[in-house]
Protein backbone atom coordinates (compact mmCIF):
# COMPACT_ATOMS: atom_id res chain seq x y z
CA UNK A 1 0.00 0.00 0.00
CA UNK A 2 1.38 3.14 -0.98
CA UNK A 3 2.30 6.36 1.58
CA UNK A 4 -0.26 8.17 0.46
CA UNK A 5 -3.10 4.99 0.61
CA UNK A 6 -2.36 4.13 3.94
CA UNK A 7 -2.43 8.06 5.14
CA UNK A 8 -5.76 8.31 3.86
CA UNK A 9 -7.08 5.15 6.27
CA UNK A 10 -5.59 6.18 8.89
CA UNK A 11 -6.81 10.74 9.11
CA UNK A 12 -7.63 10.07 12.63
CA UNK A 13 -3.69 8.55 13.72
CA UNK A 14 -1.79 11.57 13.43
CA UNK A 15 -0.89 13.56 16.13
CA UNK A 16 -1.41 16.97 16.50
CA UNK A 17 0.38 19.48 14.81
CA UNK A 18 2.58 16.22 13.91
CA UNK A 19 5.06 18.42 11.57
CA UNK A 20 7.82 16.30 9.60
CA UNK A 21 6.44 12.70 9.86
CA UNK A 22 8.11 9.60 10.43
CA UNK A 23 5.65 7.30 9.80
CA UNK A 24 5.73 4.04 11.90
CA UNK A 25 3.94 0.94 10.36
CA UNK A 26 0.65 0.88 10.67
CA UNK A 27 -0.56 -1.46 13.39
CA UNK A 28 -1.18 -5.15 12.01
CA UNK A 29 -1.84 -6.73 15.10
CA UNK A 30 -5.41 -8.86 13.47
CA UNK A 31 -3.84 -9.47 10.27
CA UNK A 32 -0.90 -11.17 12.59
CA UNK A 33 -3.40 -13.16 14.54
CA UNK A 34 -5.19 -13.95 11.08
CA UNK A 35 -1.89 -15.30 9.45
CA UNK A 36 -1.02 -17.35 12.49
CA UNK A 37 -3.90 -19.18 13.60
CA UNK A 38 -3.62 -20.67 10.14
CA UNK A 39 -0.32 -22.79 11.38
CA UNK A 40 -1.54 -22.00 15.23
CA UNK A 41 -3.36 -24.72 16.56
CA UNK A 42 -6.74 -23.38 17.68
CA UNK A 43 -6.17 -23.51 21.56
CA UNK A 44 -2.76 -21.16 20.61
CA UNK A 45 -4.96 -19.20 18.33
CA UNK A 46 -7.67 -18.80 21.77
CA UNK A 47 -4.62 -18.55 24.01
CA UNK A 48 -3.30 -15.05 21.40
CA UNK A 49 -7.38 -13.44 21.59
CA UNK A 50 -7.40 -14.09 25.02
CA UNK A 51 -3.91 -12.29 25.82
CA UNK A 52 -5.10 -9.77 22.97
CA UNK A 53 -7.75 -8.70 24.88
CA UNK A 54 -5.97 -9.07 28.68
CA UNK A 55 -3.42 -6.16 26.74
CA UNK A 56 -6.25 -4.04 25.68
CA UNK A 57 -7.86 -3.55 28.71
CA UNK A 58 -4.75 -3.07 30.47
CA UNK A 59 -3.86 0.35 28.06
CA UNK A 60 -7.52 0.95 28.33
CA UNK A 61 -6.80 1.39 31.77
CA UNK A 62 -3.24 3.23 31.62
CA UNK A 63 -3.28 7.02 31.75
CA UNK A 64 -3.16 8.60 28.34
CA UNK A 65 -0.24 9.92 26.52
CA UNK A 66 2.07 12.50 25.49
CA UNK A 67 1.05 13.07 21.91
CA UNK A 68 4.32 11.91 20.33
CA UNK A 69 4.34 10.42 17.05
CA UNK A 70 2.63 6.83 16.00
CA UNK A 71 -0.13 5.56 13.99
CA UNK A 72 -2.38 3.40 15.63
CA UNK A 73 -6.62 3.97 15.57
CA UNK A 74 -7.93 4.89 19.01
CA UNK A 75 -4.66 6.13 19.64
CA UNK A 76 -5.83 8.09 23.01
CA UNK A 77 -7.27 5.14 24.12
CA UNK A 78 -4.07 2.67 23.21
CA UNK A 79 -1.89 5.11 24.29
CA UNK A 80 0.82 3.54 26.95
CA UNK A 81 3.48 5.96 28.08
CA UNK A 82 2.11 7.77 30.91
CA UNK A 83 3.80 11.51 31.00
CA UNK A 84 0.84 12.90 32.68
CA UNK A 85 -1.16 12.15 35.44
CA UNK A 86 -0.08 11.07 39.04
CA UNK A 87 -0.57 13.40 42.03
CA UNK A 88 2.82 15.59 41.86
CA UNK A 89 0.98 16.55 38.02
CA UNK A 90 -1.76 17.61 39.13
CA UNK A 91 -0.27 19.75 42.02
CA UNK A 92 2.02 21.64 39.68
CA UNK A 93 -1.21 22.13 37.75
CA UNK A 94 -3.62 23.23 40.31
CA UNK A 95 -0.60 25.93 41.23
CA UNK A 96 -0.20 26.87 37.58
CA UNK A 97 -3.52 27.41 37.53
CA UNK A 98 -4.43 29.51 40.79
CA UNK A 99 -4.98 33.30 39.14
CA UNK A 100 -2.67 35.69 41.68
CA UNK A 101 -4.80 38.49 40.91
CA UNK A 102 -8.57 39.03 41.75
CA UNK A 103 -9.56 38.73 38.19
CA UNK A 104 -10.89 34.92 39.10
CA UNK A 105 -9.72 33.77 35.26
CA UNK A 106 -8.32 30.41 34.74
CA UNK A 107 -7.45 30.18 31.24
CA UNK A 108 -6.06 26.87 29.21
CA UNK A 109 -3.60 27.99 26.65
CA UNK A 110 -3.27 25.19 23.94
CA UNK A 111 -0.18 25.60 21.55
CA UNK A 112 1.80 27.20 24.85
CA UNK A 113 5.18 26.61 23.36
CA UNK A 114 4.13 27.85 19.97
CA UNK A 115 4.91 31.23 19.18
CA UNK A 116 2.11 33.47 19.61
CA UNK A 117 0.71 30.80 22.66
CA UNK A 118 4.12 31.39 24.26
CA UNK A 119 3.75 35.38 24.02
CA UNK A 120 0.03 35.14 24.94
CA UNK A 121 0.96 32.93 27.97
CA UNK A 122 3.37 34.96 29.76
CA UNK A 123 1.18 38.17 29.48
CA UNK A 124 -2.06 36.21 31.06
CA UNK A 125 0.45 35.20 33.63
CA UNK A 126 2.03 38.35 34.00
CA UNK A 127 -0.84 40.18 34.68
CA UNK A 128 -2.04 37.69 37.20
CA UNK A 129 -4.31 35.13 35.35
CA UNK A 130 -4.32 31.64 36.24
CA UNK A 131 -2.67 30.25 32.76
CA UNK A 132 -2.12 26.51 31.99
CA UNK A 133 -0.11 25.23 28.72
CA UNK A 134 -0.68 22.41 26.58
CA UNK A 135 1.52 21.67 23.69
CA UNK A 136 2.72 18.52 21.99
CA UNK A 137 5.73 19.65 20.98
CA UNK A 138 5.94 18.28 17.60
CA UNK A 139 9.11 19.07 15.03
CA UNK A 140 7.27 20.54 12.25
CA UNK A 141 10.28 23.06 13.12
CA UNK A 142 13.04 23.06 16.12
CA UNK A 143 11.82 21.54 18.92
CA UNK A 144 14.63 22.99 20.91
CA UNK A 145 13.10 26.25 20.59
CA UNK A 146 9.80 24.78 22.14
CA UNK A 147 11.61 23.57 24.94
CA UNK A 148 13.39 27.17 25.44
CA UNK A 149 10.51 28.65 25.46
CA UNK A 150 8.38 25.85 27.77
CA UNK A 151 11.76 26.67 30.17
CA UNK A 152 10.89 30.66 30.13
CA UNK A 153 7.25 29.53 31.14
CA UNK A 154 7.99 27.93 33.84
CA UNK A 155 10.04 30.24 35.36
CA UNK A 156 7.12 32.76 35.23
CA UNK A 157 4.66 30.02 36.45
CA UNK A 158 2.94 28.47 33.73
CA UNK A 159 2.85 24.45 33.68
CA UNK A 160 3.38 23.47 30.03
CA UNK A 161 1.65 20.00 30.23
CA UNK A 162 3.24 17.60 27.62
CA UNK A 163 -0.13 16.19 25.40
CA UNK A 164 -1.70 16.61 22.57
CA UNK A 165 -5.81 18.77 21.38
CA UNK A 166 -6.72 15.05 20.09
CA UNK A 167 -6.08 13.12 22.97
CA UNK A 168 -9.33 13.21 24.72
CA UNK A 169 -8.58 11.75 27.54
CA UNK A 170 -5.80 14.30 28.60
CA UNK A 171 -8.68 17.06 27.82
CA UNK A 172 -11.16 15.51 30.25
CA UNK A 173 -8.45 15.09 32.72
CA UNK A 174 -7.32 18.55 31.92
CA UNK A 175 -11.00 19.95 32.61
CA UNK A 176 -11.68 17.94 35.80
CA UNK A 177 -8.99 19.18 37.54
CA UNK A 178 -9.35 22.67 36.75
CA UNK A 179 -12.70 24.72 36.13
CA UNK A 180 -10.81 26.76 33.42
CA UNK A 181 -12.90 29.97 32.37
CA UNK A 182 -10.96 30.44 29.48
CA UNK A 183 -9.62 28.46 26.35
CA UNK A 184 -6.86 29.74 24.33
CA UNK A 185 -6.85 27.48 21.42
CA UNK A 186 -3.55 28.52 19.51
CA UNK A 187 -2.35 24.90 18.83
CA UNK A 188 -2.42 23.98 14.90
CA UNK A 189 -0.21 23.35 11.89
CA UNK A 190 0.20 26.35 10.56
CA UNK A 191 2.28 27.22 7.26
CA UNK A 192 0.85 27.98 4.22
CA UNK A 193 2.89 26.12 1.69
CA UNK A 194 3.52 22.94 3.55
CA UNK A 195 0.75 21.93 3.47
CA UNK A 196 1.05 20.46 0.09
CA UNK A 197 3.75 18.33 1.66
CA UNK A 198 2.00 17.26 4.68
CA UNK A 199 -1.59 17.67 4.12
CA UNK A 200 -3.12 15.58 6.65
CA UNK A 201 -1.26 17.49 9.45
CA UNK A 202 -3.78 20.15 8.41
CA UNK A 203 -6.94 18.15 8.69
CA UNK A 204 -5.74 16.20 12.20
CA UNK A 205 -5.18 19.60 13.94
CA UNK A 206 -6.89 21.92 12.77
CA UNK A 207 -10.16 20.48 11.78
CA UNK A 208 -10.16 17.21 13.77
CA UNK A 209 -7.76 18.54 17.01
CA UNK A 210 -9.88 21.24 17.22
CA UNK A 211 -13.48 19.31 17.05
CA UNK A 212 -11.82 17.35 20.25
CA UNK A 213 -11.10 20.83 22.15
CA UNK A 214 -14.63 21.62 21.70
CA UNK A 215 -16.04 18.48 22.28
CA UNK A 216 -14.25 18.54 25.79
CA UNK A 217 -15.06 22.31 25.78
CA UNK A 218 -18.62 21.69 25.35
CA UNK A 219 -19.05 18.38 28.50
CA UNK A 220 -16.96 20.87 30.99
CA UNK A 221 -18.25 22.07 33.96
CA UNK A 222 -18.45 25.54 34.19
CA UNK A 223 -18.00 25.55 29.91
CA UNK A 224 -14.99 28.03 29.27
CA UNK A 225 -15.34 30.44 27.17
CA UNK A 226 -13.20 29.81 23.83
CA UNK A 227 -10.69 32.01 21.61
CA UNK A 228 -9.15 30.91 18.83
CA UNK A 229 -6.44 31.42 16.47
CA UNK A 230 -8.06 31.45 12.53
CA UNK A 231 -6.28 33.29 10.01
CA UNK A 232 -5.99 35.74 7.35
CA UNK A 233 -5.41 33.62 4.63
CA UNK A 234 -9.68 32.50 4.94
CA UNK A 235 -9.73 35.47 2.79
CA UNK A 236 -7.66 33.61 0.00
CA UNK A 237 -8.77 34.92 -3.55
CA UNK A 238 -10.51 38.15 -2.77
CA UNK A 239 -9.57 40.82 -4.38
CA UNK A 240 -11.40 43.99 -2.53
CA UNK A 241 -8.99 45.46 0.25
CA UNK A 242 -8.74 46.00 3.10
CA UNK A 243 -10.46 42.83 4.02
CA UNK A 244 -13.37 42.71 6.34
CA UNK A 245 -14.42 40.06 8.64
CA UNK A 246 -18.31 40.38 6.23
CA UNK A 247 -16.35 39.77 3.32
CA UNK A 248 -16.80 36.52 1.37
CA UNK A 249 -14.26 33.41 2.78
CA UNK A 250 -15.33 30.74 0.43
CA UNK A 251 -12.48 31.22 -2.10
CA UNK A 252 -9.25 29.46 0.49
CA UNK A 253 -6.06 29.26 -1.97
CA UNK A 254 -4.47 26.62 0.42
CA UNK A 255 -5.21 23.22 2.66
CA UNK A 256 -4.11 25.18 5.41
CA UNK A 257 -6.77 28.58 4.45
CA UNK A 258 -9.78 25.62 4.22
CA UNK A 259 -8.80 23.90 7.20
CA UNK A 260 -8.89 27.13 9.05
CA UNK A 261 -12.29 28.39 7.35
CA UNK A 262 -13.90 24.47 8.16
CA UNK A 263 -13.19 25.32 11.77
CA UNK A 264 -15.24 29.03 11.78
CA UNK A 265 -18.04 27.14 10.40
CA UNK A 266 -17.45 24.28 13.26
CA UNK A 267 -17.12 27.04 15.63
CA UNK A 268 -20.65 28.11 14.80
CA UNK A 269 -22.06 24.78 15.01
CA UNK A 270 -20.81 24.05 18.48
CA UNK A 271 -22.16 27.79 19.31
CA UNK A 272 -25.25 27.10 18.39
CA UNK A 273 -25.68 23.66 19.49
CA UNK A 274 -24.14 23.79 22.78
CA UNK A 275 -23.88 27.52 23.89
CA UNK A 276 -20.56 27.70 23.49
CA UNK A 277 -19.14 31.15 24.11
CA UNK A 278 -16.70 31.53 20.72
CA UNK A 279 -14.36 34.06 19.45
CA UNK A 280 -12.42 33.61 16.11
CA UNK A 281 -9.55 35.79 15.39
CA UNK A 282 -8.05 36.30 11.91
CA UNK A 283 -4.68 36.61 12.50
CA UNK A 284 -2.40 38.29 9.75
CA UNK A 285 1.32 37.36 9.26
CA UNK A 286 2.81 37.20 12.85
CA UNK A 287 6.58 37.94 13.39
CA UNK A 288 8.72 38.33 15.86
CA UNK A 289 11.07 37.56 18.56
CA UNK A 290 11.09 33.80 19.24
CA UNK A 291 8.82 33.44 16.25
CA UNK A 292 8.23 30.61 13.76
CA UNK A 293 11.61 29.65 11.83
CA UNK A 294 9.30 28.68 9.11
CA UNK A 295 8.43 31.99 8.42
CA UNK A 296 9.68 34.04 5.44
CA UNK A 297 11.69 36.76 7.40
CA UNK A 298 13.04 34.52 9.81
CA UNK A 299 14.49 31.86 7.50
CA UNK A 300 15.55 35.24 5.24
CA UNK A 301 16.92 36.61 8.51
CA UNK A 302 18.86 33.00 8.46
CA UNK A 303 20.01 32.97 4.88
CA UNK A 304 21.16 36.01 4.78
CA UNK A 305 23.62 35.71 7.23
CA UNK A 306 24.70 32.56 5.93
CA UNK A 307 24.95 34.02 2.32
CA UNK A 308 22.41 31.22 0.64
CA UNK A 309 20.38 32.70 -1.84
CA UNK A 310 16.85 33.66 -0.67
CA UNK A 311 13.72 33.33 -3.07
CA UNK A 312 11.48 36.68 -3.27
CA UNK A 313 7.91 35.88 -5.13
CA UNK A 314 6.71 38.43 -7.32
CA UNK A 315 2.99 38.70 -8.58
CA UNK A 316 2.13 38.71 -12.75
CA UNK A 317 3.54 41.38 -14.79
CA UNK A 318 6.55 41.63 -11.99
CA UNK A 319 3.95 43.10 -9.47
CA UNK A 320 5.37 42.97 -5.90
CA UNK A 321 3.61 40.39 -3.13
CA UNK A 322 2.79 42.23 -0.02
CA UNK A 323 1.87 40.77 3.78
CA UNK A 324 0.03 42.84 6.49
CA UNK A 325 2.89 41.94 8.28
CA UNK A 326 1.32 42.03 12.53
CA UNK A 327 4.23 42.54 15.52
CA UNK A 328 3.52 39.93 17.87
CA UNK A 329 2.93 42.20 21.17
CA UNK A 330 0.17 43.64 19.12
CA UNK A 331 -1.46 40.60 18.81
CA UNK A 332 -0.99 39.72 22.01
CA UNK A 333 -2.79 43.01 22.94
CA UNK A 334 -5.65 41.52 20.41
CA UNK A 335 -5.46 38.48 22.33
CA UNK A 336 -6.38 39.92 25.62
CA UNK A 337 -9.00 42.33 24.32
CA UNK A 338 -10.90 39.38 22.76
CA UNK A 339 -10.57 37.15 25.98
CA UNK A 340 -11.65 40.32 28.17
CA UNK A 341 -14.33 41.00 26.48
CA UNK A 342 -15.95 36.88 25.66
CA UNK A 343 -18.84 36.37 27.24
CA UNK A 344 -19.71 33.72 29.63
CA UNK A 345 -20.93 30.40 27.38
CA UNK A 346 -24.71 29.49 28.43
CA UNK A 347 -24.27 25.64 28.39
CA UNK A 348 -24.47 22.94 31.28
CA UNK A 349 -24.23 19.71 31.45
CA UNK A 350 -23.74 19.76 27.74
CA UNK A 351 -27.06 21.01 27.05
CA UNK A 352 -27.61 24.88 25.72
CA UNK A 353 -29.88 27.10 28.06
CA UNK A 354 -29.75 30.27 25.72
CA UNK A 355 -28.00 31.74 23.01
CA UNK A 356 -24.19 32.65 23.21
CA UNK A 357 -21.59 34.82 21.84
CA UNK A 358 -20.13 34.07 18.55
CA UNK A 359 -17.50 36.51 17.16
CA UNK A 360 -14.32 36.59 14.29
CA UNK A 361 -12.00 39.25 14.20
CA UNK A 362 -9.18 40.59 12.19
CA UNK A 363 -6.14 40.98 13.58
CA UNK A 364 -3.60 42.94 11.34
CA UNK A 365 -1.59 45.97 10.98
CA UNK A 366 -3.62 47.66 8.04
CA UNK A 367 -0.42 48.14 6.61
CA UNK A 368 0.51 46.08 4.03
CA UNK A 369 4.51 45.77 3.04
CA UNK A 370 5.85 44.47 -0.15
CA UNK A 371 8.22 41.53 0.53
CA UNK A 372 10.58 43.25 -1.15
CA UNK A 373 10.62 45.87 1.16
CA UNK A 374 10.84 43.33 3.93
CA UNK A 375 14.29 42.12 2.59
CA UNK A 376 15.51 45.74 2.43
CA UNK A 377 14.88 46.44 5.83
CA UNK A 378 16.31 43.23 7.09
CA UNK A 379 19.34 44.14 4.60
CA UNK A 380 19.65 47.26 6.37
CA UNK A 381 19.30 45.90 9.91
CA UNK A 382 22.01 42.67 9.41
CA UNK A 383 24.30 44.85 7.40
CA UNK A 384 24.31 42.04 5.10
CA UNK A 385 23.53 42.35 1.32
CA UNK A 386 21.05 39.47 0.41
CA UNK A 387 21.70 37.27 -2.34
CA UNK A 388 18.15 37.44 -4.06
CA UNK A 389 16.41 35.27 -6.63
CA UNK A 390 13.05 36.60 -7.92
CA UNK A 391 9.95 33.75 -8.89
CA UNK A 392 7.04 34.21 -10.21
CA UNK A 393 4.42 33.27 -7.19
CA UNK A 394 4.16 29.39 -7.61
CA UNK A 395 0.69 28.20 -7.15
CA UNK A 396 1.43 26.62 -3.65
CA UNK A 397 -1.11 28.02 -1.44
CA UNK A 398 0.33 31.55 -1.47
CA UNK A 399 -1.68 34.71 -2.16
CA UNK A 400 -0.62 37.79 -3.44
CA UNK A 401 -1.86 40.20 -0.78
CA UNK A 402 -3.31 40.28 2.50
CA UNK A 403 -4.26 43.81 3.96
CA UNK A 404 -6.87 43.61 7.47
CA UNK A 405 -9.69 46.03 8.34
CA UNK A 406 -9.64 45.91 11.97
CA UNK A 407 -12.51 48.56 12.89
CA UNK A 408 -14.10 45.94 13.99
CA UNK A 409 -11.79 44.61 16.68
CA UNK A 410 -10.69 48.46 17.43
CA UNK A 411 -14.56 49.38 18.42
CA UNK A 412 -15.26 45.90 20.49
CA UNK A 413 -11.96 46.16 22.59
CA UNK A 414 -10.00 49.10 21.62
CA UNK A 415 -7.71 47.00 19.57
CA UNK A 416 -4.71 49.20 18.05
CA UNK A 417 -1.65 48.14 16.67
CA UNK A 418 1.81 49.79 17.64
CA UNK A 419 4.26 48.45 15.66
CA UNK A 420 5.66 49.13 12.05
CA UNK A 421 7.50 46.91 10.26
CA UNK A 422 10.92 47.87 10.43
CA UNK A 423 10.40 48.95 14.36
CA UNK A 424 9.32 45.36 14.66
CA UNK A 425 12.20 43.71 12.39
CA UNK A 426 14.92 45.44 14.74
CA UNK A 427 13.40 43.74 17.57
CA UNK A 428 13.31 40.50 15.92
CA UNK A 429 16.98 40.59 15.04
CA UNK A 430 18.16 41.66 17.74
CA UNK A 431 16.75 39.20 19.76
CA UNK A 432 17.23 36.20 17.10
CA UNK A 433 21.57 38.20 17.30
CA UNK A 434 21.27 37.39 21.22
CA UNK A 435 19.41 34.13 20.81
CA UNK A 436 21.88 32.44 18.26
CA UNK A 437 24.78 33.99 19.55
CA UNK A 438 25.92 35.69 16.68
CA UNK A 439 26.58 31.90 15.06
CA UNK A 440 25.95 31.96 11.83
CA UNK A 441 25.38 27.92 12.20
CA UNK A 442 22.03 26.28 11.59
CA UNK A 443 19.34 26.45 14.00
CA UNK A 444 19.45 24.68 16.98
O1 LIG B 1 -1.64 35.37 7.95
C1 LIG B 1 -1.77 34.17 8.04
O2 LIG B 1 -2.80 33.65 8.32
C2 LIG B 1 -0.62 33.27 7.72
O3 LIG B 1 0.60 34.03 7.89
C3 LIG B 1 1.77 33.33 7.55
O4 LIG B 1 1.74 32.97 6.18
P1 LIG B 1 2.43 33.92 5.12
O5 LIG B 1 1.82 35.24 5.11
O6 LIG B 1 2.47 33.15 3.85
O7 LIG B 1 3.88 34.09 5.75
P2 LIG B 1 5.32 33.65 5.21
O8 LIG B 1 5.38 32.23 4.94
O9 LIG B 1 6.29 34.20 6.20
O10 LIG B 1 5.45 34.45 3.84
C4 LIG B 1 5.47 35.87 3.85
C5 LIG B 1 5.63 36.37 2.45
O11 LIG B 1 6.90 35.98 1.95
C6 LIG B 1 6.75 35.39 0.66
N1 LIG B 1 7.81 34.39 0.47
C7 LIG B 1 7.82 33.30 1.24
C8 LIG B 1 8.82 32.37 1.12
C9 LIG B 1 9.82 32.57 0.16
O12 LIG B 1 10.76 31.77 0.00
N2 LIG B 1 9.77 33.69 -0.59
C10 LIG B 1 8.79 34.62 -0.47
O13 LIG B 1 8.79 35.62 -1.19
C11 LIG B 1 5.37 34.81 0.63
O14 LIG B 1 4.87 34.73 -0.69
C12 LIG B 1 4.60 35.82 1.48
O15 LIG B 1 4.16 36.86 0.67
C13 LIG B 1 1.90 32.10 8.40
O16 LIG B 1 3.05 31.36 8.02
C14 LIG B 1 0.68 31.22 8.31
O17 LIG B 1 0.80 30.17 9.22
C15 LIG B 1 -0.58 32.02 8.56
O18 LIG B 1 -0.71 32.28 9.92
Amino acid sequence: MSFLKTMSHHLDDVPSSPGKFKPDKPSLYFHRIRLQSSVFSRSAFWSLIFLTFVAFIFLLSAPSSTGSSYFHPRRDLLSGAASWGGREWERRLRKSATPKSSSGRTVLVTGAAGFVGFHVSRALRQRGDGVVGLDNFNDYYDPGLKRDRQNILSRSGVFVVEGDINDHALLKKLFDVVPFTHVMHLAAQAGVRYAMQNPYSYVHSNIAGFTKLLEACKSANPQPAIIWASSSSVYGLNSKVPFSEKDRTDRPASLYAATKKAAEEIAHAYNHIYGLSITGLRFFTVYGPYGRPDMAYFFFTKDILNGNQITIYEGPDHSSVARDFTYIDDIVEGCLGALDTSKKSTGSGGKKTGSAQLRTFNLGNTSPVPVTELVRILEKLLKVKANKKVLPLPRNGDVKFTHANISLAHSEFGYEPKTNLETGLKKFVKWYLSYYNGSKNTLR
